[in-house]
């Protein structure tokens, strides 16, 4: 059996530490998840000193009473915090008021009786199953790290529940069964389990903070395409791998026609969202490995991988006919569009995004001054046997 002392106090010591991270954090990013995380621990730290008063204070009001509500608070505000960092918009801070008042009132006259731990156990054996809910529902990048919570989650939810068992059993029948080493053994537990989670929390966050940093870095807002970074990013990732593999590579840059008096007639947010109609019409044409984004204002870029010249054709020729085929309904508009596109193909090893898109963009260029809505592949049938691009 571990020493319990000392499973209390490197308990509380990684709780202190951890809280004040969140608290530091807090200060720094505004974010009030972070001071409901923060308060869990500590709170969670106010609860175990409470309690092991019970060893030098006659006071159960204190050592039990108080002790029991701070238990059952520390995990309603991790799951607060957890709700904000995973936005779950459901408004559940209500309930969890409702829970603590009731809590309060209902531990009031049996905090010094065994039922008092059998309530506070049964309250925090079903936070912790919303707990497991919560980070379920979590959109992670560290599916390891996300399991292990959940798994902290659900055992210590099932532990509390053991321990509802136990502590109802001789209240409910004349068992004379004597679990005291086993409450000793919950007891541990719960108090790991709860650092434990306190300390996987924190990497699950930031290694999520990270990723959506990297997804704001590399997407359009407006769309949710790739931007221009984004586009060279993965395309040079995508060309290497199609090197190696030898297959041919196609890029497409479309360009919507007289965008600028669309804006000037309609407005800007009209505008936006013909910009928004183009971007779902280019996804509709879009296979699994396909890359899109939004390179400049109405341009766009494809990046299509074992694609030859002519299939690429074919995909762009179906998004010319799409979009002329079909109206933008906006606001009580009818707005006809059309795209104009260049396309670029390339088998060779040398070749680059730049290089490809600053073939495509020559050959968008050519549709436009052919009188757009249509796609261009070529400027001379000469120009590619020279460097491998055409
Ligand atoms: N609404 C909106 N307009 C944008 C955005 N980015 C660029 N634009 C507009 O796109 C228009 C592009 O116009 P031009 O480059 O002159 O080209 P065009 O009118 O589309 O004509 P062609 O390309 O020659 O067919 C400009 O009026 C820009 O202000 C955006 O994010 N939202």
């Amino acid at each position: 059996m571990l020493h319990l002392p000392t499973v209390i106090s490197i308990s509380l010591l990684l709780n202190v530490l951890i809280g004040g991270f969140f608290f530091t954090v807090y200060k720094y990013k505004k974010q009030p998840c972070y001071l409901y995380l923060g308060g869990s621990c500590m709170i969670f730290v106010v609860s175990q000193i409470l309690a092991c008063l019970r060893i030098v204070l006659d006071s159960p009001f204190i050592t039990h009473y108080l002790a029991d509500m701070c238990i059952i608070i520390s995990p309603i505000l991790a799951l607060i915090g957890l709700q904000k960092v995973t936005n779950l918009t459901r408004n559940t801070n209500r309930h969890f008021l409702t829970l603590v008042i009731a809590s309060a009132i209902v531990l009031l006259p049996i905090y010094a009786i065994t039922a008092g731990q059998l309530v506070t156990s049964l309250v925090i054996a079903t936070l912790f199953i919303y707990g497991a809910y919560l980070v379920y529902k979590m959109k992670c990048v560290a599916p390891m790290q996300q399991k292990i919570l959940s798994g902290c989650f659900i055992s210590h939810s099932l532990i509390m529940y053991i321990q509802v068992f136990m502590l109802a059993a001789p209240l409910v029948s004349n068992s004379a069964t004597d679990y005291s080493l086993w409450l000793q053994a919950i007891l541990v537990s719960h108090i790991i389990l709860a650092t434990a989670t306190a300390l996987v929390l924190p990497f699950l966050l930031f290694v999520n903070i990270e990723e959506n940093l990297q997804r704001l870095v590399n997407h359009d807002v407006l769309t949710g395409l790739l931007n221009r970074r984004g586009f060279f990013m993965q395309g040079e990732k995508l060309l290497k791998q199609g090197v190696a593999y030898q297959q041919s590579f196609s890029v497409v840059m479309i360009d919507i026609d007289y965008f600028k008096s669309v804006n000037d007639k309609y407005g800007h947010s009209t505008g936006d969202t013909a910009i928004k109609w183009i971007a779902q019409h280019i996804m509709a044409q879009l296979n699994d490995n396909d890359i899109a984004a939004r390179i400049g204002g109405e341009e766009f870029a494809l990046l299509l991988p074992d694609q030859s010249l002519n299939q690429a054709q074919v995909t762009a020729q179906k998004l010319c006919d799409a979009i002329r085929g079909h109206s933008l309904r906006f606001k009580g508009n009818t707005i006809n569009l059309s795209v104009s596109v260049g396309i670029s193909s390339s088998y060779d090893a040398n070749a680059s995004i730049k290089t490809l898109l600053d073939q495509a963009d020559k050959h968008l260029y050519i549709a436009k001054a052919k009188g757009r809505d249509q796609v261009v592949i070529s400027d001379q049938q000469t120009d590619h046997v020279a460097n491998g691009v055409m």
